[in-house]
């Protein structure tokens, strides 16, 4: 379990006016669950997660995870980004493994746990193909199968499928659904968008800026039919959908004194 407790993060800011880009954010992210942040720009959901991988520490509150205070970076929490970080001098294999090699993982085992995990991301045939042969959906596979290496505890992902076109996007989000089914990775995600917040999360936290704060919550199980199903469709479509995504919309739009006392 995830615990993160009355967490702000304040920056100091050249005009002497500090940025609370997070302000008292309290979350539990539960084994098994997927938690999305989705908010307008500069609400803070990057901070947070900065603050989760130990990239980033707290100005006040604490975050742990089973129990343990998070102080640094660790393979108990895989990372990825909208733009991709692999290696282009390493091939895909090399590049999946990479975190076990700096573990002092043997050869012979990382290359087996990554070639695992180029299967389950549907990249097998890929392993020797240098990183520039790949399309973006296919790098960002490769940076999920990388995060998972580890065998971390929490996913932890910012809007992982932000720079790929529409269609890519949901072939990703099918991936995702599919990989969580089968690991039951804790995961958080960040994105933007509302439709892809509901499609993947089994709880949507939505966010706010000035300070940054969590100003609803919502849970939802969208997730397990897609993940099913595959068939994104019937889900966007589905009644309950059309409302939730609704009521955040509103909530992202609402002016910032309407918006407080709003959280659920
Ligand atoms: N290193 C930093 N120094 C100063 N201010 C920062 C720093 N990092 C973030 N901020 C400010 O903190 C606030 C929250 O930023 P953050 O990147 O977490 O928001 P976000 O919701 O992830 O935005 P986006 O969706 O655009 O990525 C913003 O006002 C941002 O300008």
């Amino acid at each position: 379990m995830l615990r993160i407790r009355d967490a702000s993060v304040t920056f100091p800011a050249s005009d002497g006016q500090d940025v609370h880009a997070l302000d008292h954010v309290s979350l539990d992210i539960a084994p098994a669950s997927i938690v999305v942040a989705v908010g307008a720009s500069g609400c803070g959901k990057s901070t947070l997660l900065n603050a989760i991988a130990g990239f980033l520490p707290l100005s006040e509150g604490t975050i742990t995870l089973d129990g343990q205070e998070i102080v640094a970076p660790g393979g108990d929490r895989g990372v990825v980004f909208q733009k991709d970080t692999l290696l282009p001098w390493a091939n895909v294999l090399d590049n999946v493994a990479l975190g076990l090699k700096y573990r002092g993982v043997s050869r012979g085992e990382r290359h087996e746990r990554s070639r695992r995990l180029l299967e389950l991301v549907g990249l097998a045939d890929f392993a020797e193909k240098p990183p520039y042969e790949l399309s973006g959906g296919m790098r960002q596979r490769v940076g999920i199968a990388r995060a998972l290496a580890t065998d971390p505890k929490i996913l932890l992902m910012d809007e992982p499928f932000g720079a790929l076109d529409s269609l890519t996007r949901e072939t990703m989000q099918q991936l995702l659904a599919s990989v969580w089914a089968k690991t039951g990775k804790q995961i958080l995600f960040i994105t933007h968008s509302i439709e892809e917040a509901l499609t993947l999360g089994t709880t949507i936290v939505v966010m706010s800026p000035r300070p940054g704060r969590i100003v609803a919550r919502f849970d939802a199980d969208f997730v397990r039919d897609f993940a099913e199903s595959g068939d994104i469709g019937p889900i966007q479509s589905h009644p309950r959908f059309i409302e939730l995504r609704q009521e955040i919309r509103s909530l992202i739009h609402q002016p910032e004194g309407a918006r407080r006392g709003t959280l659920q």
